[in-house]
């Protein structure tokens, strides 16, 4: 990467960072983009932490009577472009430095896409597979019940992620309107359609990736019909990616979920096994595959493998195995620094995560435009003005890309605090892009 800010501006070489900690990934990543820009330190300074971050305590009624204590967290990166604007995760390893760098991811997807939000995570240490129905409706509520003074339409807007669906939006949806005692649909999205729930969001966030695919696929001259593809996950993302990916005649061979895995060289019947494992929970024993281990998935001679699971997937372990030719991040953060020294001296092209998912967030703004005024799209619109918004973002990330000679993964950070840089300077936080900013007052 570019390089030529004198050393007093930044801090130390963001390469010696082999961090898995995403905080501090997202960090490293942003200070590098800063100095490719050629920006002030004082820019980096103003990104480096979220401007709000809550940690709340909720108390939840168990079946059995007693009570038991969750612990909460909700991060606002920034709202210097609109309100912030993210999902939830309920699972056991949620922390403080995840939802920080989650929303911090948020508020890149939003820049690069150019929707007017800023970026906005939640999460709950919780693994709701151990929650009876009640129990977790009673966890969503109080969530809601605890954050709510952070929240609202024009304040910071929630939505789904890890272990969160459109029911647990409905759920959260009920009891803010209860507290505001007013219906707010635009205050969450990801909500089911009869409450205000966009047309495609559950497919959007796999929709959006089988376009970037689509789109990389088309840059390196790999048609896909025929080309071989596997996925790790199974859930929103995962199996929505694998259906759309599967009707442009894509071979999917392998699937994992965090249950084991599936594998099937002449390709797997997608729609049986979605069907299956709405019956099942897991791709596991699917009839006509054969079980894979998990980590067998990394070094399949696949064209394209997605993780579409969590953080820290690619590292130097599985890094060195993979054959893909193209990597699409589904997920959040898969892949450590180190894992990405190795995609890139291997020259997998990567679809870096903050451009690949970035289909979930580009339809909850269109169910958030939809619901603040009060009329709704048919599918098709949705669809297409998703294709146009996600072709347009690829676009501009490739040409940063070829215009700075970076990886796609420089390149979508430079395009993404590029735009909320040029909104601080717009406001007046930033004066000069070189100097450093000197307040008189
Ligand atoms: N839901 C959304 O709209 C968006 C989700 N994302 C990201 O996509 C990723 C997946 O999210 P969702 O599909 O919504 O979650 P989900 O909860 O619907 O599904 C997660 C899937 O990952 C699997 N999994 C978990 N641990 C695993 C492991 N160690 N190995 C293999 N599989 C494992 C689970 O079994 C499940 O199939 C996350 O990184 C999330 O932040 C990103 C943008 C939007
Ligand atoms: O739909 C949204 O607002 C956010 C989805 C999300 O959490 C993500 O893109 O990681």
């Amino acid at each position: 990467m570019m390089n030529d800010v004198p050393e007093s501006k930044v801090e130390s070489p963001i390469t010696a960072n082999t961090s898995e900690n995403p905080y501090e990934i997202v960090k490293s990543l942003l200070k590098e983009s800063v100095m490719a820009l050629q920006l002030n330190e004082d820019v980096y300074r103003i990104l480096e932490k979220p401007i709000r971050v809550l940690e709340v305590s909720i108390p939840v009624r168990m079946d059995d009577g007693s009570i038991k204590s969750f612990t909460g967290y909700r991060s606002q990166h920034s709202d210097i472009l609109g309100p912030a604007k993210g999902g939830i995760r309920f699972h056991p390893n949620v922390n403080i430095d995840e939802v920080k760098a989650l929303s911090m991811w948020m508020s890149l997807k939003s820049a690069i896409l150019g929707l007017p939000f800023g970026g906005g995570k939640g999460g709950v240490i919780v693994d709701p597979r151990q929650l009876s129905e009640c129990e977790l409706e009673n966890l969503s509520r109080g969530y809601i019940r605890a954050i709510t003074p952070i929240i609202g339409p024009e304040k910071d807007i929630p939505a789904p992620d890890v272990n969160t669906n459109p029911q647990i939006m409905g759920w959260m949806l009920d009891e803010y309107d209860r507290l505001r005692g007013y219906n707010v649909p635009g205050f969450i999205t990801g909500k089911p359609i009869i409450v205000g729930g966009s047309q495609g969001r559950v497919e959007a966030t796999g929709r959006g990736v089988v376009i970037s695919i689509a789109e990389a696929a088309k840059k390196l001259n790999i048609p896909l019909q025929g080309a071989t593809a596997a996925i790790q996950g199974f859930g929103n993302v995962g199996s929505m990616t694998a259906k759309f990916l599967h009707q442009l005649g894509v071979k999917i061979v392998a699937i994992t979920d965090i249950k084991g895995g599936i594998y099937n060289e002449n390709g797997i019947d997608i729609p049986a096994l979605q069907q299956f494992v709405s019956n099942t929970k897991s791709v596991v024993d699917f009839p006509g595959t054969n079980n894979l281990e998990s980590e067998q998935l990394f070094s399949l001679p696949v064209d394209i493998l997605i993780p579409a699971a969590l953080e820290n997937q690619i590292t130097t372990e599985t890094a060195p195995q993979i054959q893909a030719k193209i990597l699409a991040e589904a997920a959040n953060g898969p892949t450590t620094p180190d894992g990405d020294r190795i995609l890139n001296e291997k020259g997998i092209f990567v679809i870096p995560d903050i451009l690949c998912n970035s289909g979930g967030v580009t339809v909850s703004y269109f169910e958030w435009v939809q619901n603040n005024m009060g009329y709704y799209w048919k599918e098709e619109e949705v669809n297409a003005k998703l294709e146009e918004k996600m072709i347009h973002a690829f676009e501009d990330v490739h040409k940063m890309h070829q215009e700075k000679q970076v990886n796609m993964r420089e390149a979508a950070y430079i395009v993404g605090v590029g735009r909320i840089a040029e909104a601080y300077k717009a406001r007046g936080w930033i004066k000069d892009w070189s100097m450093p900013f000197k307040c008189k007052a």
